[in-house]
Parts: structure tokens; sequence; C-alpha cells
């Protein structure tokens, strides 16, 4: 197939899958739209048309008896064309708000699924993703228009068709020649709309940037330190150097399409104004009627607003297909970045791990790494024995955060293996493996939901009962912090909504830890779990961990050494390389790494 067939057969493709996203959901609110569409827009084309053969009629004296009536059926036929589409715009107003809205739906749902398919970090942490996912969500904005600017182009060709056909009945060279007429305008338009779609993906990092810079002065985060050391005007600064360089682009796109409109405006004005003569020359020299002259000075009228709006139109639509082109580029490469096994040849997660997790030579490097692919684990070899808890500690940047990211398939192992009862873990279900998978983050999630509803979300198969969400929060000693809110479970958890409430970071650390202990989980991971605890909270979660971590399989991750004492097996990680591995006696006999770490948080409070 010759190439340019197959790009006008994929955009052909492309509007079919736009117009099915934003019309799938009302597809009778189409059908009335394309309806009203079609009367209305043959309107402008029946008017000079009736006008003319009024003129030509009282130009022949037809003004008694039938031929009268006739005349007189003619006008109020001329007269509705003008008021009814005074009469019918509010309906369509009132329709295109209604297809929009539905339109903005479809396109939202659309993004969110894909959102959804995400199943690990590997895109979500790259920064091209989010520059990507700017673009799609301006794009959103552009394709739920795509109902809207779909109609208005189909309505405006048959306008200008039919008024074409109405010209070309009187000179088909004057017709022919206003046809040619658009095709300077719509090249231009499409390169414009090219150019301004281009502008657009290029500003999306300093749009980002200074989205972060609006949202940093007037949101809670960072709140405190952006007052304490007065960086309001610093980051006004920034956005204003920002917003320069962006608004110098926009300002010279602006200029260019001014520019464009006028060069291109003039010439079917001209081509118009010579046709006019042409027309009126051929009736004075009785080649043409007077109604012929006006149904052109009447058809003149209407096809000059409707070659532009047409122009304005398909250059829109040629826009919205980029628009869509990117969304769907979004949509569709939204798919994990782990391996997944093949169809029909996952296993399924097992409720309770029997041998354990073992890393089998695991080697790691974050593909977005911008130092180069720096290796952050090299050759970690350990066994997690089921129903055993290992705690990992290490330094800072140690690699013990990723190794829990490798272990929930958040990233797969750049080489080596992490296996699960013996097959590798990309062996299994991803979904079914999450859903045996349990936990506190170091950056747990505060949602902008109840207390109630934050503890909840931890198990989405429908086993969230209130009683469990009580049980899990006195486990996790947050049923204290709930008693104290002034709706208990029912207080929303954030100051963005009236009667919201904020928690401290350890109240909001024992909630994230209730919601992590919520499901049966086979496989729990605790990363950081005591970090935001005091010292009481810390001790009590110790003494209810042990039982809540039961028959389970867990992983530690923790700086604080009063929590690391009560695992069975002490992982001490150092620049991604497993240098010490035993119990917490053991390690202390050892007097290694682990043990000189012990002493030097021990002595402190000596
Ligand atoms: N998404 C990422 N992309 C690139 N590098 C990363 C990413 N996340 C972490 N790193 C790097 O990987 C190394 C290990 O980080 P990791 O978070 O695993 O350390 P950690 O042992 O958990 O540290 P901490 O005790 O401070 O929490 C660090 O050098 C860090 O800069």
């Amino acid at each position: 197939m010759p190439r340019s067939t197959r790009n006008a057969r994929s955009t052909v493709l492309l509007y079919v899958r736009g117009a099915r996203l934003v019309f799938a959901h009302r597809p009778s609110l189409a059908v009335v739209t394309l309806v009203l569409l079609g009367a209305t827009s043959l309107l402008p084309v029946l008017q000079p048309w009736l006008l003319g053969q009024v003129v030509d009629r009282l130009g022949r004296g037809d003004v008694d008896g039938g031929r009268a009536g006739t005349v007189a059926l003619l006008a109020v036929g001329y007269a509705l064309t003008l008021v009814l589409p005074a009469l019918l715009m509010p309906v369509r107003q009132s329709l295109d708000s209604s297809l929009d809205a539905h339109a903005v739906g479809a396109v939202d749902r659309n993004v969110l699924d894909a959102g959804g398919r995400l199943a690990d970090l590997t895109r979500l942490e790259r920064p091209a993703f989010h520059d990507e996912a700017q673009q799609a969500v301006s794009s959103a904005g552009w394709v739920s228009r795509f109902a809207v600017f779909t109609q208005q182009a189909a309505g405006q060709c048959v306008t200008v068709l039919g008024l074409l056909l109405l010209v070309a009945g009187l000179s088909p060279w004057v017709a022919a020649a206003l046809a040619v007429t658009v095709v300077p305008h719509l090249v231009a338009y499409r390169r414009m709309h090219r150019r301004q779609f281009e502008t657009m993906a290029d500003q999306s990092r300093p749009a980002r940037e200074m989205d972060y810079c609006v949202r940093l002065t007037t949101s809670a985060d960072g709140a405190k330190e952006v007052r304490v050391f007065g960086l309001g005007g610093w980051f006004l600064d920034r956005y204003q150097r920002l917003f320069a360089r962006a608004y110098a682009e926009v300002r010279a796109l602006r200029l260019r399409s001014l520019l464009v409109s006028a060069v291109c405006g003039l010439l079917p004005a001209v081509t118009l104004g010579g046709g006019f003569w042409y027309v009126a020359y051929q009736a004075g020299a009785g080649l043409l009627t007077v109604g012929a002259v006006a149904v052109y000075v009447n058809a003149v009228v209407q096809l000059e607003a409707g070659l532009f709006g047409l122009s304005v139109s398909l250059g829109l639509m040629f826009e919205v297909g980029l628009h869509l082109r990117q969304l769907f580029a979004f949509t569709d490469g939204a798919s994990p970045g782990v391996a997944l096994p093949p169809a029909g040849a996952a296993l399924p997660a097992p409720a309770r791990i029997r041998q354990g997790v073992e890393f089998a030579d695991v080697a790691f490097a974050y593909p977005n790494d911008p130092a180069g692919s720096r290796p952050v684990l090299r050759g970690v070899n350990a066994v997690l024995p089921a129903g055993t808890v290992t705690a990992v500690v290490g330094d800072n940047g140690a690699g013990k955060t990723t190794l829990v990211k490798l272990l929930t398939r958040m990233y797969d192992p750049t080489t080596g293996q992490v296996r699960l009862d013996g097959r590798p873990l990309a062996a299994y279900d991803l979904t079914a493996l999450r859903a045996v998978s349990g936990g506190v983050f170091q950056d747990f999630a505060r949602f902008a939901l109840t207390a109630g509803e934050n503890i909840a979300v931890g198990a989405d198969d429908g086993t969230a009962t209130p009683e469990r969400v009580r049980h899990a929060a006195r486990a996790a000693g947050a049923d204290a912090v709930v008693s104290s809110l002034p709706d208990g479970y029912d207080t929303p958890l954030t100051r963005r909504f009236d009667g919201g409430v904020d928690l401290s970071g350890g109240q909001w650390q024992k909630l994230a830890t209730a919601r992590g202990l919520l499901r049966d989980a086979a496989l729990v991971v605790l990363d950081e779990p005591t970090a935001a605890l005091d010292v009481d909270a810390e001790r009590r979660l110790f003494d209810t961990f042990r039982a809540l971590l039961a028959g389970r399989t867990g992983v530690l991750v923790s700086h604080r050494f009063s929590t690391v004492r009560m695992a069975d097996q002490i992982l001490v990680l150092e620049n991604g390389v497993v240098v010490e591995a035993g119990g917490h006696a053991e390690l202390l006999a050892l007097g290694g790494r682990y043990a000189t770490m012990f002493e030097m948080q021990a002595g402190r409070y000596r």
C-alpha cells in the first residue's frame, strides 16, 4: 500500500476512534445533533435561492392570483431561513455543552484507566513520562472539543458546498475560483495549527515548572519552609522568567497567525468581488436574471463567512487530530514496564508463602538515572524464609528501598532473579501477587478521604468490613487517633474540604500501618514503619508486630535498631551488596558493620 494511502487510512481511523471515544456514551445525543446540524447547515443555502426566486417572480410581475400566493409562500420561506437559525441556536448551544461535558468525562475516564494500567514505577519515575502526561492532559481538553469541532466543520462543509453549487448554477468559473481560494487558507491554517501544537509540546516542561511554582506557594506542601525562608518572592521571580520566555513564543505564533489570516482572508474576498462584477456584467448583457444577481449577492455574504469558518474549523480539526494521536499514544503506551507472564501461563499467587523469597545474584540500575546506568544493587544474594521477618539495614542510599521495589515488582532486576517459592516472581500473575502483598511504605500516602476510608482502601476486594477496619486500627495503634477525631472514622482527613482535619506525621503513619495490615497478605513490606512514631507507640507496635505477622513473610526496612531487633533475620546492605546476614545476637557477636551501627545508636542513649 503506498505511503500516502496508509497515512490517509490511519488519519481516518484516528478520527473514527476519536468519534467512538467521545460519542460512545451518548450516541442518541450525537444523532439528535446530527439531524439538527443537517437542517441548520442547509438554511444558508436555501436563503439566497429563495431570495432569487422571489426577486425573479417579482421582476416577471407574478403578483396576482395563485402566482402571488407562491411569491408570498417563498417570502415566508425566506423569512424562516432568517428566523430558524436564531431559534435553533440556543438548542444547538445546549446540545453542544452536553456533548462537551460527556466528551470531557469520556476522555478523563480514558486517562484514568491508562494511569491504572501503569502497574509499576518504570514509566512513572521517568521525567519524560511527566511531560507526556502533561501533554496528554492538555490534549484531553482539545479532544473533548472534538464533538463540537466535528459538527461545526461538517455543518460548514455542507453549507459551503451547497452555496458553491448555487453559485456554479450562475457561473461554474466563479464557483471553481472560489473553491480554489480556500486551498491556501487551509494549507496556512494547517501549518499554523501544527506549529501551535508543537509549541504546546515544547512548553510542557516549562508549564510543569510554572505549575509547580504556583502550587508550592499556594498549597500546604512545603508551606512552612516557603514562609520561614521567604521563598514566595523567589518562586514568583522564577515563574515570571518562565512565563516571559513562554509568552514570547506564544506572541510570535499569534502575530504569525494574524498575518496568515489577513493575507489568506483577502484572496476569497477579492474573488467574491470579482465574481460580483462578472455576474452583474452577465446580467447586464441579458445572460442572467436580476434574481440571479440577488442570489449571488446573498450567497456571497454567506460564503464569505462560510469559507472563513470552514478554514478555521478544518484547521481546528487538524489540530484535534494531532491531539488525538498524542492522547492515544499516551493511553496505548500505558502498559507495565515489568515483564508479564504469557496470557494463561501465569502462576496464581500463594495465599501463604511456603518456602520463601530468594534474591539470586540480583543487580539493578535505575533506567532513568541521570548519572548513567549506575548499579544501585550489585549481586544481592539473600533468602527470606517463609513465615519469618527479615530486616534490612544500611546507610542512606545503600539500596534498601530499591530492594523493596524489586520485591513488590515496581521494577524488574537488571540481572539476576527474585524468586518466590522457587519460581521467578515474574512468572506470577501480577494482579494476584499484589493482592497478597501489603505493607507500609516510607512515602506513604495521605489520602484526602475519611479516616475509615484511609484504612479501608488497603483491601479493595470487599473484605474491608467496619470490624476489620477497627481491628487493623487497633493493631497499628491508630484506634486512639481515630477516637479523638470529631466524627471518628467518618472524619475527612484533609484541610482541603470543610469539616476536615489534619493529623500529625506519627498519627498518619499509624493509619498507613493499619491500611497496610488490613488485608490478609502473604508478604508484608514495612519500609520505615516506625520512623515518625513516638517511643511508646513504637514499643506497642513492636509488641503487636509479632502477632500481626504470624504466618506471614515480612520485610522490614528501618534505621531504628529498636525496631530492627524484632526481626528473625537481619541483612546489612552496603553499597548495594549484602555484607552481613544473621540474627541480632549473632551479628552483635560478629562485631562487624551491624554491631558498629547498633553500638553507635545505642551509645547515644547511655
Ligand atoms: N527513581 C530513582 N531513579 C534513579 N535513582 C534512584 C531512584 N530512587 C533511588 N535512586 C538512587 O538509588 C540509590 C539507593 O536508593 P534507595 O532509596 O534504595 O536507598 P535507601 O537505602 O532506601 O536509602 P534511605 O535509607 O535514605 O531511605 C540512591 O543513590 C538513590 O539516589
